[in-house]
């Protein structure tokens, strides 16, 4: 099967974690970043967890998952270690039309966590459908190493200026030129670069030797 890679935007949008353990813990950083409401439901809580909830940046419930938690929700997260309870929440999500990712579980899966890049907002999200997410992982270390740090920040700096380009200009061929212009920059520079800096440290090494 195919799947179908999409970018959520997840304000205003109720999620749910059910699980308050380190698996429960490693989701919740990206659902905030997206801007999502966090919820959490466990009996027993990790103390990270416990202290976000005193922050007010999640909302939590300390009780065991009960059918009706599923109520109006955007998408739900079953992380607990009850894999019985994992695969009735994905059973409940599924008559409910919501989507579920039950962690490390994909039988009760309707979408997959994938193996991320991060700089600023350009994410490159890499997916093996399951088939190995330890290649997942070797590939995003492989690109890290390759992407310039400071691409966030320039990224930033073309968005602003595309947008002028987009007032200034009508659409049509002389637009989409100037936008490709733009967008133009090597993709691993010297100073900038992880790889890069790595081979220069390894040259400057050997040059010492
Ligand atoms: C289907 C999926 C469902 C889901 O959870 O969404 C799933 C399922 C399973 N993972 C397992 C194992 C491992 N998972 C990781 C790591 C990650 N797993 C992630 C996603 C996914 N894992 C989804 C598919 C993604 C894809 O394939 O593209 C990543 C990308 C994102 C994230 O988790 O946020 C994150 C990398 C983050 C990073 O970039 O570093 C490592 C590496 C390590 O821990 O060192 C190992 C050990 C090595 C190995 O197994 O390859 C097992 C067996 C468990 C067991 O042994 O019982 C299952 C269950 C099964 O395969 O049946
Ligand atoms: N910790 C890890 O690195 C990994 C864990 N896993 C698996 O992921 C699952 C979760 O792992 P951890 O977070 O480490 O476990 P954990 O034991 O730290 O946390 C489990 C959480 O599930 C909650 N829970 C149990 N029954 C519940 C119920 N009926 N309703 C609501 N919450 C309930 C517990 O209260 C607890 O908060 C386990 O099945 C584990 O085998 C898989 C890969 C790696």
């Amino acid at each position: 099967m195919s799947l179908l890679p999409v970018f959520l935007k997840l304000d205003r949008r109720p999620c749910l974690i059910i699980g308050a353990g380190s698996v429960a813990l490693q989701k919740i950083p990206a659902l905030l970043n997206a801007e999502a409401e966090v919820r959490v439901i466990a009996p027993r809580v990790h103390p990270e967890i416990a202290a976000l909830a005193a922050a007010g940046r999640i909302t939590l419930q300390e009780r065991g998952y009960r059918p009706d938690d599923l109520d109006g929700l955007f998408l739900v997260i079953a992380a607990t270690n009850d894999s019985a309870v994992n695969t009735a929440i994905y059973e409940e999500a599924l008559r409910r039309n919501l989507l579920c990712n039950a962690v490390d579980d994909p039988p009760n899966c309707d979408f997959y966590f994938g193996s991320i890049v991060t700089r600023g907002d350009l994410q490159i999200a890499i997916s093996t459908a399951g088939e190995s997410p330890a290649f997942a992982q070797k590939l995003r270390k492989e690109i890290d190493a390759q992407l310039p740090e400071d691409l966030g920040p320039w990224l930033h700096t073309i968005g602003e200026q595309r947008g002028e380009i987009l007032e200034a200009y009508e659409p049509g061929e002389d637009r989409k030129l100037l936008l490709h212009q733009l967008a133009q920059r090597p993709t691993c520079e010297a100073a900038a670069c992880p790889a890069q800096k790595l081979a220069l440290r390894a040259r400057h090494a050997g040059a010492s030797r």
